[in-house]
């Protein structure tokens, strides 16, 4: 498995050059383009890395896989889906078009912009930091990584500069899909985005949702096996935003991007496989992270259809 890591990131390195790393959140700037890595995690335990898996990055989108699974822990299925809608989306991943054309009482999913603020919104907790708090250690449980934090410059750089966010979050309030404090609901949302992480930590969320919803390495659940399902579900059909029905025909495994490079991905009853690489395509997935993706898929025959 090693080798044949190596080599694909070997083989796919040079598809950073024909990206760019996101700039609308100016922080994110500071990126290294070049860098592309990748972490395997099976489901018994084992764990292999290849290229710049050291990288760090800001989990950004990614995190929208994780504020999904506690909101569904806090308030059940039928709540959470009455606020956000389960369809995938032909628009960029922060549109607010579809917000008052297509239905203007809720966001079409839980995986773009708009249906992820909805979902923090009903995450429990008396404030911001509650919430977050909550976020957080739920993160550190399923990546067993207790250092697990927030990269305070990205945070305050996307706080500064998220007027698109903030125009989809008053909107929701407007049409009541938001019912909090909407200042609260997007301080969440933005700390979450900004939880720095390497292809590891993401790797091994992929391998507890391959595995039904048990941490491979301890063996504890952590989540219903529905509540896994359901993840798994909306990841692929609106995990890659507006590209998801490419990456399912040519990788086939439910995924969560990141405008930050990573994308998280869970191989049922396989692996969980994080990648890392922050050039991005012109729909903000990671340009090198998908033709690796690609790649493994092909090789190791990991498209579940
Ligand atoms: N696609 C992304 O990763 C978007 C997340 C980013 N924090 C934003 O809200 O714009």
């Amino acid at each position: 498995m090693k080798k044949l890591l190596d080599v694909i990131i070997q083989n796919n390195r040079h598809y950073t050059e024909e990206g760019s790393v996101a700039s609308y959140i100016p922080e994110l700037e500071k990126a290294d383009k070049n860098a592309l890595g990748i972490c395997v995690v099976t489901l018994d335990g084992e764990e292999y890395f290849a290229g710049d898996y050291e990288t760090k990055f800001t989990i950004q989108s990614i995190s929208k896989v994780i504020s999904l699974m506690l909101a569904l822990l806090d308030n059940g299925r039928e709540y959470v889906f009455s606020k956000v809608g389960m369809e995938p989306t032909a628009e960029t991943f922060n549109s607010i078009s579809n917000l008052e054309t297509r239905n203007p009482h809720k966001p079409l999913n839980p995986m773009i912009n708009s249906g992820a603020i909805a979902t923090v919104s009903m995450i429990s907790g008396q404030d911001s930091n509650e919430m977050f708090g909550r976020i957080l250690k739920f993160a550190r449980k399923i990546t067993g990584n207790p250092s697990l934090n927030l990269n305070e410059d990205v945070y305050l750089s996307e706080k500064a500069t998220g007027h698109r966010n903030r125009s989809l979050a008053y909107f929701m309030k407007s049409t009541k899909v938001i019912e909090q404090d909407v200042e609260e609901v997007l301080d969440v949302y933005f700390k979450q985005c900004s939880i720095e992480a390497t292809c590891r930590d993401i790797a091994r969320i992929g391998a507890m949702l391959a595995n039904d919803g048990i941490l491979p390495w301890t063996g504890e659940r952590v989540i219903p096996r529905n509540v896994a399902r359901i993840v798994k579900t909306i990841m692929v059909t609106c995990g890659m935003y507006d590209a998801s029905g490419e990456f399912a025909v040519n990788v086939g495994i439910p995924a969560k991007s990141g405008v930050g490079g990573g994308i998280l991905t869970a191989v049922p009853k396989r692996m969980g496989i994080g990648v890392v690489g922050p050039s991005l395509d012109k729909k903000g997935n990671s340009i090198g992270g998908v033709k690796v993706l690609e790649e493994l898929s092909r090789e190791l025959d990991l498209s579940i259809f």
